[in-house]
């Protein structure tokens, strides 16, 4: 009975000054919550429009590393966590979100931490070979997190150099926040850039970053960071492994970025009546790029119109990962193919066009590999000979020449780079390029050891013929000089 007792009443009033007090206390967490979910929803909401208003196309948009990176990131952790930040009582919004989720999900697949990871190696890729440095990369449209996003992947996947590069601009973006959840952000960043300078084996500057972050820090939030730099402090520095590079790697970077040692040389560019009766009224245009072994470049075999019949038909098949042959999935070799036969016009009319220009008997080719590469997409050097071993090396021989088709411009990198040949070729939408893998004698011809450069942007298409050994004797004979 409280009525009669004001005592009693007095402990009521308190009771209720409590439940006052955590009431508001819940109502500005839920209303910080809120404003965190507005900002990023209008933020989301503003770059659509910006695509829309730059009329730009979604896929021109995307074809920008940074723009696909941050859509992906957004896809694989922004949006889960803020829906799972929702309070339970927001049940109708979480259902809504997770069925949305689950219909696009089944109908195309949504990004997942590979995807991710990827794109964060992709990133890094154009960063080694076109030598930028992450803020040439991140040109000021990249927020601090997005920053320490590739920071914590690069970490994670254990590319400290790089990762620091990335923690570092995070720092210098977060650092400029004046917002009182700063804290926590700085937090953030800081504790991987003491984690990451301690696995480079730089424990003083491990030390210093973490001791300046807590002396920033409220008592309240200090207590993790605390026990991280005892850690440290108790930790003996680690002797960081050098990535050793490949002694064509220096070349190979370089002729990416389009530059080349000088070389004396002769090469010159003709038209070709002769080769073929179909060339007597528009002849080739060929461009010689190396000789011996030789490089050939022959502009406008492929109209415009033939390369959107030849895109389309690829686009109905599936594409899958590229892989090197016989091997697993791996960095070497970041694209999507599929493989075009010739039952098709279109592929007929390439199939004879190539016989014309290749002089070689088309008998044992192999179908049409046409190729995409994405953000950061490449194609690490190697050759395109394959091994003795090989079923198709068997029945066809060996693949005496590839016959690589551009379907595409590519608005920067993407070229195909020959490191021992000091050779590079830009992309030109339309373009047939020929080159030998094997000698005459059909031994392999390891100087044409080559590349297809990471993309930097815009991406890049090609298909690919590989024209076989077996059944050239009349039109390619052999020599008995394994070099020849
Ligand atoms: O993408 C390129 O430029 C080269 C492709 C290539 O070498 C290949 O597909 O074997
Ligand atoms: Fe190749």
């Amino acid at each position: 009975e409280y009525y009669s007792s004001v005592d009693k009443m007095q402990m009521l009033g308190e009771v209720e000054l409590d439940l006052v007090t955590a009431t508001h206390l819940y109502l500005t967490e839920r209303q910080e919550q809120l404003n965190v979910m507005r900002s990023f929803v209008d933020r989301v909401k503003l770059e659509h429009a910006a695509i829309r208003q730059e009329l730009l196309q979604d896929a021109e948009y995307l074809e920008q590393p940074l723009q696909a990176f941050r859509l992906i990131k957004r896809l694989v952790v922004d949006w889960p966590v803020l829906h799972d930040s929702l309070a339970a009582s927001q049940k109708q919004l979480r259902e809504e979100y997770a069925k949305l989720v689950n219909e696009t999900g089944e109908a195309q697949g949504l990004p997942n931490q590979e995807d991710l990871k990827g794109a964060v190696r992709g990133l890094q890729r154009l960063q080694s070979v076109y030598n930028l440095t992450a803020s040439d990369m991140a040109n000021s449209s990249l927020f601090w997190n997005d920053c320490l996003e590739i920071g914590v992947q690069l970490y994670e996947q254990a590319n400290y150099r790089s990762a620091l590069e990335w923690l570092l601009l995070a720092a210098k973006l977060v650092d400029q926040i004046e917002d009182e959840n700063a804290q926590g952000m700085r937090a953030q960043v800081y504790e991987y850039l003491g984690m990451t300078y301690m696995e480079l084996g730089e424990k003083q500057k491990a030390v210093e970053t973490l001791r300046e972050l807590l002396s920033s820090l409220s008592p309240d939030t200090a207590h993790p960071v605390r026990f991280l730099l005892d850690d440290v402090e108790d930790t003996e520095p680690k002797c960081p492994k050098e990535l050793g590079e490949a002694y064509w790697y220096a070349n190979f970077s370089r002729l990416c970025q389009g530059k080349r040692l000088p070389e004396p040389g002769s090469l010159s560019c003709y038209l070709d009546f002769e080769r073929h009766p179909r060339f007597r009224l528009s002849p080739l245009k060929v461009e010689q790029a190396h000789l011996n072994p030789d490089i050939h470049i022959y502009y406008d075999v492929l109209t415009d119109a033939q390369i959107e019949t030849v895109l389309d038909l690829a686009n109905q098949l599936e594409s899958f990962r590229s892989k090197v042959v016989g091997e697993v999935i791996t960095e070497t070799r970041v694209s999507q193919q599929v493989w075009l036969n010739y039952t098709s016009p279109i592929m007929r009319t390439i199939g004879n066009l190539l016989g014309a220009i290749s002089g070689l008997d088309m008998t044992n080719v192999e179908e049409m590999q046409v190729a995409n590469y994405g953000i950061g997409g490449q194609y690490f050097p190697h050759f395109d000979y394959i091994s003795k071993l090989r079923e198709d090396y068997i029945a066809r021989g060996n693949r005496i020449t590839t016959n690589m088709f551009y379907l595409s411009d590519v608005l920067q990198g993407g070229y195909t780079v020959f490191p021992f040949l000091n050779v590079f070729l830009r992309p030109v939408k339309g373009s047939l390029v020929i080159w030998p893998n094997v000698h005459r004698s059909l031994a392999p011809d390891s100087r044409v050891l080559h590349a297809g450069c990471p993309v930097l942007e815009g991406s890049k298409r090609i298909g690919n013929i590989w024209i076989h050994s077996a059944q050239q004797e009349f039109r390619r004979p052999c020599t008995l000089v394994s070099t020849e």
